[in-house]
């Protein structure tokens, strides 16, 4: 897991000093009904471009994480969410930036997947198949791994 290091909620970042400021990012683990889960390819120009991960984004001023997720879903994907059911948050501690990753469960939504900023999409199940996958990503496959008693690696 190059580049980037998974810390505990509350931990001190490891670089930057006590104060670099987490940037609260709202992400969206997309579950079709036959369990499958969505992945999108980060853009180009962004960091880590290629890389899979959950479609979302950064909260803007004011903005709760279901709003942001909202926003951020009709602008990069194109759909409009029903619910987002607050799962996990994560601190991510990369070079570029420090991370807390709110993760939302959303298992209904409007509208057809539209990749609007270029990216590739791929409806997903353990082990995954995509590849790199972003590390901040990763442990959500974990967890969907343990909910499913899913043994083995999450990746193929
Ligand atoms: N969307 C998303 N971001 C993730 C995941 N895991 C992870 O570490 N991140 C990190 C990567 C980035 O540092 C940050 C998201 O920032 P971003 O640059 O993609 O957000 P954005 O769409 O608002 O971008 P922009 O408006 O600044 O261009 O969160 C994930 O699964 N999904």
């Amino acid at each position: 897991m190059s580049g980037a290091t998974l810390v505990a909620d509350g931990d001190r970042p490891r670089e930057g000093g006590p104060d670099r400021k987490a940037i609260d990012v709202a992400v969206g683990v997309l579950l079709a009904t036959n369990g499958d889960f969505l992945l999108t390819s980060r853009p180009e120009g962004k960091v880590y471009a290629g890389y899979w991960e959950f479609p979302g984004g950064k909260l803007e001023a004011g903005e709760t994480v279901e709003q942001a997720l909202r926003r951020e879903l009709h602008e990069e994907i194109g759909i409009v969410i029903a619910a987002a059911e607050p799962w996990r948050v994560e601190l991510v501690d990369y070079p570029h930036a420090l991370v807390r990753l709110s993760f939302c469960k959303v298992r209904a939504w409007t509208g057809q997947l539209e990749m609007r900023e270029g990216q590739r999409f791929a409806w997903a199940t353990l082990p995954v198949a995509q590849s790199p996958v972003l590390p901040g990503a990763l442990p959500v496959l974990d967890w969907l791994a343990a909910e499913r008693g899913f043994p083995g690696a999450t990746c193929a």
